[in-house]
């Protein structure tokens, strides 16, 4: 896998870890934001719907006392023939009817069992007397219950079969000076209109109710769930508040959050919250205890209706751009400050590994493959110009031993190989041109004799000497060597028989001359040969040897020559 590929596959595991991590703790904290903030939306709200109520109810309430209080009413229960305590009464009532906000009012005395009523048409006016309750009767147990209980205040939801009407209905126990109960006296509040204004409010996303101090729904937008007349039922016949979950543990939450809240009575404005699931949907249900009316208000609050999750999308939305320009970023930095320059530096390696020390344009960013980059140019530029010397070196040592292949070490002069070489070159020449060309084969006259009687070393010096003089006596472009121990051959190019002639006359009288002035004097016999175009090699030396051999046989000290015309030359 590329250096490329391994990165961006890194950089992309990276970031799917930590859109991962960062979606579980999104969740996780947005989840956590909208239970905090949904606590308080709920105390809040419970706060608020407590406050409406009471505020709609504390006026009637008071009322409702202040009726029951009532020395007028009082004194009647007591005496409830007397027409003028009766009349009385009977004014008195209808005053406070014209206070109550409903305009209605009951009074129901004790001793008697005599049930007053009037409403906002004034319908029963001189008529307020509507029946007697009695106390076998279903109907009429509330009042016989809510007597023995001695509560002297209580919020009843009930329907009057006798009136036909259902209502609110706000009971005050009327008690005589001695506080003997001698009746009891309220009004009613159209439980429609008040489910309207206070439960049924159409906040979307927020269900109130109230349910009492028993648990029972007294208020609920759903009037099927309301436990109407619930003083009168025995317990586990009610609508308890638990009816509305169906998960037992949410019953259990809900109803131990009512035990807590009666624990903590004491404490006023103390709201319980906790999640329950409503209808399959999940629900914050926050719930207060109201001591003025003995009642719990129950505040359900719809997070995902009123904050649902969507809301925070574009924050998603923003994180998960965040995290892709991150990637393209974190792409492009990598490919440019480490892959890029990476890659360029393996092509060079490459070339370099293959002999090449062109190497391509290297990108060098400012970190340390640049430098590395800059450290391999330089070192690919110092080994460029080791390489070069080196190879100079070779060349140099190359042609040196080349050179010296053909060099005779003792006297300097070309060997047989050099003179091999040179001949070959000089035929195809002469082949080229169509001219001929002069070789002199020569041979020390009694060269075994002078090394056995002067040694071998004397002898060295003698060949080297004539080395020297054969030099001396050719022309600057004609090439003398040493065929082998003391044979001498001398290519002359360009020449001509004459020449040929004359120039091995001339090096047989040097040699002799010279040798002379040394003490040590020695001859040399000389076979000549002209070459003409299209001889070849053996022909050219056999030639040249057949002459020397004359010339030897012919006494030594002269020169012979071979060739179409055929010059012999004696000793001077
Ligand atoms: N000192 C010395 N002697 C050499 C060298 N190479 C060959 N010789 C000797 O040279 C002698 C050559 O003798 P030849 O050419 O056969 O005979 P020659 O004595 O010269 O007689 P002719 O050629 O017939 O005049 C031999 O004794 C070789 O040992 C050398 O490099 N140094």
């Amino acid at each position: 896998m590329s250096l490329k590929t391994r990165f961006l596959s890194l950089a992309a595991g990276l970031i799917i870890i930590a859109a991962c991590a960062s979606w579980l703790a999104y969740r996780e904290l947005s989840a956590d934001l909208i239970e905090r903030w949904g606590r308080q939306v709920a105390e809040i709200q419970v706060r608020y719907d407590s406050a409406r109520l009471l505020q709609s109810l504390e006026r009637e309430i008071g009322l409702a006392r202040q009726m029951a209080d009532s020395t007028a009413l009082i004194n009647w229960s007591a005496a409830p023939d007397n027409k003028a305590l009766k009349d009385n009464a009977i004014r008195e009532m209808e005053s406070f009817r014209a206070n109550f906000r409903d305009k209605s009012y009951f009074v129901a005395l004790r001793a008697s069992g005599r049930y007053y009523y009037n409403n906002a048409d004034n319908e029963f006016a001189g008529e307020q007397f509507r029946y007697v309750l009695d106390p076998e009767k279903p109907d009429d147990a509330w009042f016989y219950q809510l007597i023995e209980e001695g509560r002297d205040f209580h919020l009843n939801v009930n329907p009057d079969t006798e009136l036909g009407v259902t209502k609110l209905w706000i009971d005050v126990l009327m008690r005589d000076p001695a506080g003997e109960i001698v009746g009891m006296v309220g009004t009613g509040l159209n439980l429609d209109t008040f489910l309207q204004d206070i439960v049924d409010i159409n906040q979307n996303g927020i269900t109130t109710l109230f349910v009492d101090y028993g648990g029972a729904i007294q208020l609920y937008r759903d009037r099927n769930y309301i436990d109407f007349a619930s003083v009168i039922k025995p317990e586990g016949q009610k609508n308890t508040v638990d009816l509305l979950f169906e998960n037992p543990e949410d019953k259990q939450k809900i109803l131990g959050m009512l035990q807590l809240l009666k624990k903590n009575a004491g404490q006023p404005g103390h709201v319980e919250s906790g999640f329950v699931t409503v209808e399959g949907r999940e629900h914050l249900a926050g719930v207060a205890f109201l001591p003025a009316i003995g009642w719990f208000e129950i505040t359900l609050l719809d997070l995902n209706t009123l904050l649902p999750q969507s809301y925070l999308w574009p924050l998603v939305a923003v994180f998960i751009a965040s995290l892709l320009i991150t990637l393209i970023v974190f792409h492009l930095i990598i490919q440019s400050r480490i892959v890029k320059p990476i890659m360029g530096l393996e092509e060079a390696v490459e070339k370099v590994r293959s002999g090449s020390f062109a190497l391509p344009r290297l990108d060098k960013p400012d970190n340390e493959i640049g430098r590395l980059a800059d450290h391999f140019e330089k070192m690919t530029d110092s080994l460029r110009h080791s390489t070069q010397e080196l190879e100079n070196k070779v060349a140099q040592r190359t042609d040196e031993l080349h050179r010296l292949a053909r060099i005779d070490p003792l006297t300097g002069l070309r060997n047989r190989r050099g003179l091999d070489e040179l001949l070959l070159e000089e035929i195809e020449r002469a082949a080229r041109q169509g001219t001929g060309f002069g070789v002199i084969w020569l041979d020390i006259d009694h060269f075994k004799s002078i090394n056995d009687q002067l040694g071998h070393q004397a002898g060295d010096e003698i060949l080297c000497r004539v080395a020297l003089w054969l030099k001396a006596s050719v022309r600057p472009y004609d090439h003398p060597g040493r065929w082998g121990g003391d044979e001498f051959v001398i290519l002359l190019s360009p020449c001509s028989p004459t020449t040929l002639e004359q120039i091995a006359t001339r090096m047989r009288e040097t040699v002799e001359q010279e040798s002379r002035k040394t003490g040590t004097p020695v001859t040399i016999s000389i076979g000549g040969y002209f070459s003409e175009p299209g001889d070849d090699s053996d022909t050219i030396l056999r030639n040249a040897d057949q002459a020397l051999y004359r010339a030897k046989s012919q006494g030594r000290n002269r020169v012979c020559i071979n060739g179409p015309e055929a010059i012999e030359t004696n000793r001077v």
